[in-house]
């Protein structure tokens, strides 16, 4: 199993004295190479799961296991990716995506292997002299990407990472994640808003309550072409999964 939560809660100690129960009892399993995605309202833990599973934070109670080991510090076998592409602006592409390697100890002329490896795996051949600045958001969010992988994880965790490209990038984006992602056999765990965008991109989903957050509801999209979401956002089942999820989330009530 590449991921586990068994019955875990996250209660943070705020400053007031008060607590907060972020997370409460949350379970739930993730096979090797398997893409699911966390939905569920602001503020419901979805950011403190992924804290979790990179050891970031501990439970309270219950265990989190990566690998089948039970996740007790900051975990160098787990890659996480923001919104933000945090790529070093006063380095080159390359030198940012040799950067998690270097801190690694791997050997200047691997690192610079695995480097470009990656940059063609993520359709950047030839970009790697380049700078951040000279690079469009899309191709940015494509050198995280390539770094993420460069070290090699068991599992990736995205924090919305499409979600400050525009409508058409992101497509685009969404797709050259998708196929990078599934030729990798990398299992990942994405965190969106996008209620399409999750039923696009994923096997599973993850329907999150209302916080303290717990899974209400695990939706498994029964489609093909995972690695192609612009394939499948033609698939009209694609609503049916959506108006699934848009109604345990009671977004319609909400917005009453
Ligand atoms: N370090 C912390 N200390 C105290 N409270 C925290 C801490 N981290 C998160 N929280 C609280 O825990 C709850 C869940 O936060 P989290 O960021 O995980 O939610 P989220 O679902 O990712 O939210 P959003 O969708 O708005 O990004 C929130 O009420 C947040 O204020």
């Amino acid at each position: 199993m590449a991921l586990e939560f068994d019955h875990v809660t996250k209660t943070f100690a705020l400053p007031s004295g008060q607590e907060l129960t972020a997370v409460s009892d949350i379970n739930f399993k993730v096979e090797k190479g398997e893409f699911v995605s966390v939905v569920g309202p602001s503020g419901c833990g979805k950011s403190t799961i992924l804290s979790m599973t990179a050891g970031l934070y501990q439970p309270t109670s219950g265990i989190v296991r990566v690998s089948g080991e039970v996740v007790t510090k900051p975990n160098p076998h787990v890659g996480f990716m923001l919104q933000k592409d945090l790529l070093l602006p006063w380095r080159t592409i390359v030198k940012n995506v040799e950067f998690g390697l270097e801190s690694r100890g791997v050997s200047k002329s691997e690192r610079r292997d695995r480097a470009m490896a990656e940059l063609e795996r993520c359709h950047l051949k030839g970009f790697e002299n380049h700078y951040p600045y000279q690079l469009s958001g899309g191709m940015r969010q494509r050198a995280a990407l390539a770094r993420t992988l460069a070290i090699d994880p068991d599992i990736i965790l995205l924090d919305e990472p499409f979600s400050a490209l525009d409508a058409q990038t992101k497509l685009l984006i969404q797709d050259s994640f998708a196929e990078t992602i599934k030729e990798a056999g990398i299992t990942t765990l994405l965190i969106t808003h996008d209620l399409a965008e999750s039923v696009i991109m994923s096997d599973r989903v993850l329907v999150l309550s209302e916080r303290p957050g717990t899974v209400q509801r695990e939706i498994e999209i029964g489609l093909p072409n995972r690695e192609h979401p612009l394939a499948r956002r033609q698939m009209t089942e694609i609503h049916d999964y959506a108006n699934e999820i848009f109604t345990l989330l009671k977004l319609d009530r909400r917005a009453a």
